[in-house]
Formats: structure tokens, sequence, C-alpha cells
């Protein structure tokens, strides 16, 4: 029974990846490589834990308690050394419970030091009975709902008409919806006396709950919750690129490893601490992870996406050549996509090695005229499926009195057209350059020396 319990656990963790392949054949405007998603709903094991849905702390009266028993966990367990002497202590703030500087801090010192005994990890869950964890105190502070889209009503939902968000979001409501029957099909229905009430709702809580709390990328984790440094809140004042977290440890003398946070600016007494979240996410990938959207514009990002048709009679030597040169540049991609006609002797084998470094360049009047037509025509039909004009939007954010939700869906909608319009514009002004743009066939001539000084063609008449 015992080992069955484990067996089921650990079938959970396996069952719950999200892996978007589609990625691959992505181009990014931004030239910003998203991160593939990758989630492992490890924390479903919190709704065995628990051993019921988690309430949804509403006010201090509530939280402060169970805040007070997790804090006396950290201490009594000694995840925290010494509690008179520790920097941080968790406490009720604007964005739900945050870490709270015990004296003044200075920038870079470092605020807390968990071992890895005390990580919620896949390790752990495989090795932990179903039912009372020691884990139970940081469960029960954890909400009973998240702020992200997947948690927002068809109504707050409609506010992102025609933005990326909301299909993320839609198909990430699918894909857990899918797994949750999977998983309800193949481990919870044939095991109900272990699973008697797990129902689609907890489901996304733990999807939730791992997406806007785990920390990935540890040294040989996937993903890790790490109890009290979890509670940590974005700020987007502080600038600093560096992660504010490391792994320490696990040195030749000790099996030990620590998870050490450190506050990337100077704190004083009784202030809250705050961090950067991951630098890399995009607004509308933190309002999927966490539920909220970060001031700095260098977080607005739209993915164009596009791909070579099916029909291309030239698809295969495009796809070789695009995945042989890892997809990361732009403009050669697209170039790539469009060629045809007179130039599509470059995708010929002889010029295999080198084609990538032509494409650097402009090909021919007809390519790029081509790509700047797709461009343009992807960026209108874009725009055209946004419910609201940026000026509109503007008002509203103007009126201000906005809910968190509506202030989320416009900062990611408003940022979405800004920079929709403002490809449309970048490429506008690159189709009246055409004509002065230097073009494969003349770069080639004057490698070859045949152009004069005058730029004109330099012709031999046979002897
Ligand atoms: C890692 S947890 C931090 C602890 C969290 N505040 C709590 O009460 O458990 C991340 C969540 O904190 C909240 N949060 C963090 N930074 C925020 C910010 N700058 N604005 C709004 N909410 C924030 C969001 O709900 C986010 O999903």
């Amino acid at each position: 029974m015992f080992s069955e319990a484990i067996h089921y656990k650990y079938l959970f963790i396996k069952i719950f990846v999200y892996f978007n392949v589609q990625l691959k054949l992505y181009i990014l405007i931004d030239l910003r490589l998203h991160e593939i998603i990758n989630i492992w709903s490890l924390l479903i094991w919190g709704v065995f834990t628990v051993n019921s849905s988690p309430a949804t702390p509403t006010n201090s009266n509530t939280v402060l308690p169970a805040v007070d028993k997790f804090w006396d966990w950290i201490c009594n367990q000694g995840v925290i050394l010494n509690k008179s002497s520790a920097v941080i202590k968790p406490g009720i703030v604007p964005e739900g419970l945050g870490l709270i500087a015990q004296r003044e801090i200075s920038r870079n010192e470092v605020i807390l030091e968990i071992s890895n005994k005390f990580w919620i990890n896949p390790d752990l869950v495989a090795s932990s009975e179903i039912g009372n964890s020691p884990w139970s105190s940081y469960l029960e502070i954890l909400p009973g709902k998240t702020y992200s889209t997947i948690f927002w009503s068809e109504e707050e939902l409609s506010e992102l008409q025609g933005t990326q968000l909301l299909s993320t979001t839609l198909g990430v409501k699918e894909y857990v919806h899918r797994e949750f029957l999977n998983v309800e099909q193949e481990v919870i229905l044939p095991n109900k006396h272990l699973f008697p009430s797990i129902t689609s709702d907890d489901f996304f809580w733990a999807f939730g709950i791992l997406r806007s709390r785990a920390f990935s990328r540890l040294r040989g984790q996937d993903l890790v919750l790490v109890p009290l440094a979890g509670l940590i809140n974005h700020s987007s004042s502080i600038t600093t690129e560096n992660a504010a977290w490391e792994i320490k440890g696990g040195g030749i003398f000790s099996r030990d490893v620590f998870f050490s946070l450190r506050t990337p600016v100077s704190v004083k007494s009784g202030e809250q601490i705050y961090i950067q979240y991951d630098a890399g996410k995009s607004n509308a990938e933190l309002a999927l992870d966490y539920g909220f959207v970060d001031s700095r514009p260098d977080r607005n990002a739209y993915t164009l996406t596009l791909g070579i048709s099916d029909s291309d009679p030239f698809l295969g030597d495009k796809l070789d050549i695009a995945e042989s040169n890892g997809l990361v540049a732009m403009l050669p991609y697209l170039r790539l996509v469009a060629l045809g006609g007179q130039d599509a002797f470059l995708l010929e084998s002889v010029f295999r090695n080198a084609v990538w470094g032509h494409l650097e360049l402009p090909i021919s009047p007809a390519n790029e005229e081509l790509l700047c037509r797709v461009l343009r025509e992807t960026c209108k039909t874009a725009l055209s499926k946004y419910a609201t004009t940026i000026e509109e939007d503007e008002k509203l954010l103007e009126g201000g009195n906005l809910s968190p939700r509506l202030a989320v869906a416009l900062g990611i909608r408003l940022a979405e057209k800004k920079i929709l319009q403002q490809i449309d514009e970048v490429i506008r002004n690159r189709e009246l350059e055409l004509d002065e743009l230097e073009y494969y066939q003349e770069r080639r001539l004057k490698d070859l020396g045949l152009v004069g000084d005058q730029e004109d063609i330099i012709f031999w008449e046979p002897k």
C-alpha cells in the first residue's frame, strides 16, 4: 500500500510536462527567444498533503495565524538557524505575503540560506507519504488561487481579445484540463481510496502555484519550491539583471546544498525586500505566470510566427537551412522564407555552407519587397483582431481607477498594438529604401572586382 502510494505520486509528477515544441519555428520580432515552457506540476502533491483543497486566505485575521504558524515551523525545524538574529520575516504586504527586513540590510547581503533538506522537489514528493506532511504549514499559507490569467473569468478574458496572451492562456487551460482528464482516467479513478476528491480545480491550483512560485533551472533540478524564499515579491524598480538567488555548497566535504537569496538593493528595517523576477520574461509571460505586468517597456514583446508554407516547392531545403542555423536572426530567416524565382539558386547544395551569410544582406529587390509585404500584412491582420484602438486604450488608462485585471489586460493589449504599429512603420520606411539597397548580384560582382569606381559594371571585350 505504501509503495503503491509513492508510485502514483511519482506518476503524477511525470505526467505533467508542458512542452511547446512549436517554438522551434517561431521567429521573434524582438529577437528574444522565449523560454520553452517546461512545467512539472509537482505541487499536485500539495493537494494530497494538506488533505483538502486549500482555503483562500482573504483577510489578515485569517492569514496572520497561518503565517505565525509557518514562521514557528521555519524556526523550529531549523530552516532558519537563529530566530532572534533572522534578517527577514514573512509579513502581510500589498502583494499578499512578502519578506520584511528585520534590520537595515545592505545591498547584495544574503538574506536567507535554505538547505535542500527543506526544498520541495520531485525526490521529496517521491519519498513522502500522502497525507500529513512536515511541509503542511507552508502549503497552508499558499493562496487558494493565483492571479494568473488562467483563473480569469470569460468576461475578464474578453478584455484580452486579439492578444497573444489570450491564445496562450486558452492553450494552457486546454492543456491543463486535458492532462487532468488523462490523470483522472489513469490514476485518480482507479485509485479512489488514495485520491478520493481530486478535482480539475485542484489540478489548476497546483499548476498555478507552480508557475508562480517554483524556481526553475536550479542545478540538477527541474522545478523546486523553496519555503520562505518563495515569498519574495517582484518590483519593477529593481533593475539589476543578476539573479538574486544562487545555489551554494554541495562540495567535496558537504552533501548539503543551499538556496541562497540576496537583496539586490539596500533595505531599511521594516521595509519589504523585492527582487526582479526573471528578466527574460515578457509581460505576457509575467501575466500568465504571476498575474501582474511590469512597467518597464523592455518587458513588452510580440511574437511573430512566420512559417514556411507547406506548398512551398523549396520547403525541405528551407527547413533544413533554417534549422541548421538556429533561427535566431529574423531578417535572414525571412529572406530565406521569401526566397524563390531567380534567387532560388542560393538553395542549391553548393551554397549550403555559405547561404546564411548571404541571407544576412538583401538578396534581390523582389525578395526584399516580398519580405516587407508579408511582414506588413502580418501586422495589419494582427492589428485588426483587437477590439479596441490604441487611442481608446490610452483614454481608459488616463481615466485610471482600473481593476487589477483590467489594468493587466490594458497593459498587454496596448503594448502589443504599439509593437505591431512600430514594426509596420519600420517596414514601411524600408520599403521606401528598396531602390537604394545593395543586393546579392552587385555584391558578387564587386567581390569579383567587376565593378568600377563609379559603380559601373566592367565588361571585357573578348580578344
Ligand atoms: C513567488 S510569489 C510571492 C509571494 C506571494 N506574494 C504570496 O503571497 O504568496 C509570486 C506572487 O506574488 C504576487 N506578486 C509578486 N510581485 C508582485 C508585484 N510586483 N505586483 C503584484 N503582485 C505581485 C503575485 O501574485 C505573484 O503570483
